[in-house]
């Protein structure tokens, strides 16, 4: 049966991502009857969520060609439908971690509002348009998007100084502006704050209601996200598509379906405990042996049995124009601590990790001490401060992919992690590192099970996988501290399950992890939560 008010409709489909033959299809099963109507809101979920969502937004050619058809635009009923497709990978990439911080901004920011008109051609160096596209935009709209999204405040701040879960809500608003027919979006809720994800929640599943309104100002229709099994499936939701590796295995109205999610959901769980019992020994690699040369395993750490403070904040504030992101942080990490780094999106806490990484410009300051040491200028030196340090953070992702992930293979990648001092170092080295080193790496591969994807590029695994690796990446060089910022965020329950026993059992290093959903966030003995300005609370998790 077939609806003429559809958005799009797949019968009997094949999908490829190149027509030459020796590309496999993306599923191998064909995908029989799909059909998403105007103002209808979709879930596609499941562990290959990703993929259907492009085969939704037009990204992999159909076999037969016309086994996939779009329908027409509610807008001006015109066959040109729109399609918005948002996935939250990473954030703007930079050229470097620091580049967010920086006075002299990248050549290729522009303010908030600039960026969500997304209008203007030619340079964005500079503060005035050099020319603007014809592109009609509905300002109604755009103040109604700025507003519901909680943006108001932010339009005239640099993009690039945007935190995450503000860079999300900047980038839903421009889509939304230009008034798709077809929304999708991938892990909507990733790295948001529990508020400001019911704030998008709401929004989401309110996005439809201004048209039943007289004073009606924009066309949206179908809203299509796409969630993690673990993920909590919003109740807006009216249909749902499930998909694994081999296709859809079934999709149609929720309501239809609701004993089987319960059970795949049980399912999921039983698997995820599974997990639990094979943490100290996987494909034959003891846990224990890859951190055997961790500076805290060695007799010399060992004879030193005072505690050492891996680094201390005294008073330690950041200012933008004289307003205060936060102020007066009084912080000691002690050697082997785990921390997990609290606070609403924008409070700072990303900016908190650049300080520590020297990344800040205003980091250079006494009152923040390495292991007891007040950094000074001439005294300290970023590399030093480095090379006690581990690092992944979805900035850190975004220039991965946009710069490197076609270039180097998994192995080459992670092998950049062993460059003194520099997480932004990304030059190939795998040559020059030492057989230990190498022995390392493929024990780590093995434990976490990509060791078969060893040689292939970055860019060609899963987001779970990519940020598996950068995991490792972090891991690689043993180091005294861990910063994890988000480093779960999009992840398969069952990798971050291993992730997280690996930490909590056998990671002998400190530890401060920043995540908003209680599934990816580490157990830590302790928290620092970031309130706003100058309100901050330091306490133990009982
Ligand atoms: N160069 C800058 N100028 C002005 N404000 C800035 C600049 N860089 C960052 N900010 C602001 O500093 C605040 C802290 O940003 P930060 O990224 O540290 O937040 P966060 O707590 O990590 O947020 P999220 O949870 O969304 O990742 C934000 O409000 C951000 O807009």
């Amino acid at each position: 049966m077939s609806n003429s008010n559809f958005v799009v409709k797949i019968h009997d489909a094949l999908f490829k991502s190149s027509l030459v033959r020796s590309f496999k299809f993306v599923f191998a099963k064909k995908i029989g009857h799909l059909e998403i109507l105007h103002g209808e809101k979709w879930v596609v979920w499941g562990p290959s969520k990703t993929k259907m969502l492009n085969i939704l937004g037009n990204k992999y050619l159909s076999v037969p060609s016309l086994s996939r058809t779009y329908g027409k635009s509610l807008n001006d009923g015109s066959a040109n439908l729109t399609i918005e497709q948002l996935e939250f990978k990473g954030v703007i990439p930079t050229a470097h971690l620091g580049a967010r911080y920086e006075y002299f901004k990248d050549s290729f920011d522009q303010n908030c509002k600039k960026y969500i008109l997304d209008n203007a051609i030619g340079s964005n160096s500079v503060a005035y348009d050099v020319k603007t596209s014809n592109r009609k935009i509905n300002m109604k709209l755009y103040h109604y998007l700025v507003e519901k999204l909680k943006l108001t405040e932010l339009q005239s701040r640099w993009t690039m100084g945007l935190s995450n879960g503000q860079m999300r809500r900047a980038r839903m608003a421009r889509s939304l502006l230009k008034e798709p027919d077809l929304l999708l979006i991938d892990d909507p809720f990733l790295g948001l704050d529990p508020v400001t994800s019911d704030t998008i929640s709401n929004f989401l599943r309110d996005l439809d209601s201004n048209n039943n309104n007289a004073n009606r100002f924009f066309t949206f229709t179908s809203t299509v996200i796409g969630l993690r099994i673990q993920d909590p499936i919003p109740t807006w939701c009216t249909h749902i598509c499930y998909v694994n590796q081999d296709g859809v295995e079934f999709q149609g109205p929720i309501n239809n379906f609701k004993g089987k999610i319960q059970e795949i959901k049980e399912l999921h769980n039983k698997q995820l405990l599974e997990n639990d019992r094979s943490v100290s020994f996987r494909n034959g690699i003891s846990a224990k042996d890859l951190i055997k040369d961790h500076f805290y395993k060695s007799s010399d750490h060992k004879k030193d049995n005072s505690i050492r403070n891996v680094f201390e904040l005294k008073d330690v504030g950041i200012k933008y124009k004289g307003e205060a992101v936060f102020t007066g942080i009084n912080w000691k990490v002690e050697s082997g601590s785990r921390w997990h780094l609290r606070g609403a999106n924008g409070t700072g806490k990303s900016t908190l990790l650049a300080l520590i990484m020297a990344e800040h410009p205003q980091s250079w300051n006494s009152k923040v001490l390495d292991n007891g040491i007040p950094r000074k200028v001439g005294k300290s030196n970023y590399f030093d401060i480095n090379s006690r340090i581990g690092f992944a953070s979805p900035e850190l992702h975004a220039i991965v992919s946009k710069d490197y992930g076609d270039k180097l293979t998994v192995t080459e990648l992670i092998a950049t992690g062993l460059h003194y001092g520099s997480p932004n170092n990304f030059t190939n080295n795998l040559n020059k590192i030492i057989t230990i080193e190498r022995s390392r790496i493929d024990a780590f591969l093995k434990y976490f099970n990509l060791f078969d994807m060893k040689d292939i590029q970055f860019n060609k695994l899963s987001v779970t996988n990519q940020k598996l690796v950068l995991f490792i990446r972090s891991m690689i060089r043993l180091p005294e501290l861990l910063l994890l910022d988000e480093a779960f965020s999009g992840m398969d329950a069952g990798i971050i399950r291993i992730c997280h026993l690996f930490l909590k059992k056998h990671w002998p290093g400190s530890i401060i992890t920043i995540s908003h959903l209680q599934q990816e966030t580490l157990d830590c003995e302790n928290y620092l939560q970031l309130i706003k300005r100058g309100e901050y609370i330091i306490g133990k998790n009982i």
